[in-house]
């Protein structure tokens, strides 16, 4: 598939600039152009219908002058694909709604780990709570602050935290997490380095609580022997089923999942889903691999945009590049 038109495929893109520095690589730019594909930088700050013109937007900013600014666009350009939708992602910037998408679908092996949200410290005394488990900020916002965590090992671990957050029970996983990236109708899952478990023998000389932030994001362990590589795949099936189940009901294009084996059932085979994040970091895909984006036509089906002509396709070394359908 190309762009079979003569005028370049316009993608306006609203990004942060840190962002904007991982996704929009020189590569990126120079295999899209050959794609008779134009990535074009647009400024927040001034009117999206004097900017253009656009025949998509691709945008990661959640600011509420933005929000108007794409909503005024949307409402004269009807038929232009915005991935995604600002409404889809907010679901995704609590981590309460995040995870209800997931208790929604009927998949079995699959679930949650149990959270409770805490909005003052007071009266934790008769909650029956269970240790050890994550304090996670309640909004996941992309905020530097929705990214800070705390293991908390009893009950005197709480008073050092500032509500709301979510009180997640830590489940022991093997210290291996799954990260499913979508981006449109392909999907990969890829192993990454995660917290290392909490044998019961530890746990009686914890106490208190733990920061600790985005370890997802370490280097991968990887090389001979080690955890992550040893670590089984999940099923297939149960990956598939999530991606096409969270596809229909968070209604996105861009986004991943992560999901841990869960230590704590006698069937090997039980996944469960601990966090969701739109648009996520599709570079830290293990190079080589690719994987396209379809939007327009796709997201059409779903009705999350209206038409438009948009397959994209991503490859961690080159990035994002749309080839027209
Ligand atoms: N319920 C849980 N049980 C065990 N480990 C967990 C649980 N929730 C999170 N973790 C660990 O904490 C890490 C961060 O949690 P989470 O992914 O929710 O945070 P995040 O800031 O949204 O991360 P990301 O960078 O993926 O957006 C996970 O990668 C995993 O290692
Ligand atoms: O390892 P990944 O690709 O999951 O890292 C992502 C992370 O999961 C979140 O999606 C981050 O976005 P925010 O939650 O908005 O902070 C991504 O950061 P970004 O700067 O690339 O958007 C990480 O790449
Ligand atoms: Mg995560
Ligand atoms: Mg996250």
């Amino acid at each position: 598939m190309s762009n079979l038109s003569s005028k370049p495929y316009q993608i306006g893109y609203a990004l942060t600039p840190k962002k904007e520095k991982t996704f929009i690589v020189p590569s990126l730019l120079s295999y899209a152009s050959e794609k008779g594909v134009v990535l074009a930088k647009i400024d927040p700050s001034k009117p999206l219908i004097q900017q253009g013109p656009f025949d998509c937007i691709l945008h990661k900013l959640y600011d509420s002058d933005w929000k108007q600014n794409l909503q005024d666009f949307a409402s004269r350009n009807p038929n232009v694909p915005i991935i995604d939708s600002p409404d889809s992602i907010e679901i995704l910037h609590s981590r309460i709604s995040m995870l209800e998408t997931v208790s929604k679908l009927r998949i079995t092996n699959t679930g949650v780990p149990k959270q409770i949200t805490v909005t003052e410290l007071t009266d934790m005394e008769d909650l029956k709570l269970n240790f050890p488990s994550i304090a996670k900020p309640l909004d996941a916002d992309g905020s530097e602050t929705s990214h800070k965590m705390h293991l908390v090992f009893d009950k005197g671990g709480l008073k050092d935290l500032t509500p709301p957050f979510v009180l997640q029970d830590f489940v022991n996983h093997g210290g291996v997490i799954f990260k499913v990236y979508v981006a449109g109708k392909y999907s990969r899952c890829m192993k990454r380095k995660s917290l290392p478990d909490i044998p019961e023998e530890k746990l009686v000389n914890l106490k208190g609580s733990l920061p600790f932030s985005q370890v997802s994001n370490l280097a991968a362990a990887g090389g001979e022997g080690s955890e992550i590589e040893k670590t089984e795949m999940p099923p297939e099936k149960l990956v598939e089923e999530l991606v096409e189940g969270l596809k229909e009901e968070l209604k996105l294009n861009l986004f991943n999942f992560d999901v841990i084996r869960d230590g704590r059932s006698k069937d090997k085979d039980k996944y469960i889903v601990i966090d969701i994040n739109y648009f996520p970091g599709f570079g830290n895909l293990v190079s080589g691999e690719t994987i396209a984006v379809a939007s327009g036509p796709e997201a059409a089906k779903r009705g999350t945009t209206t038409g438009g002509v948009a397959v994209v396709e991503v490859d961690c070394d080159v990035g994002l590049v749309n080839d027209l359908v």
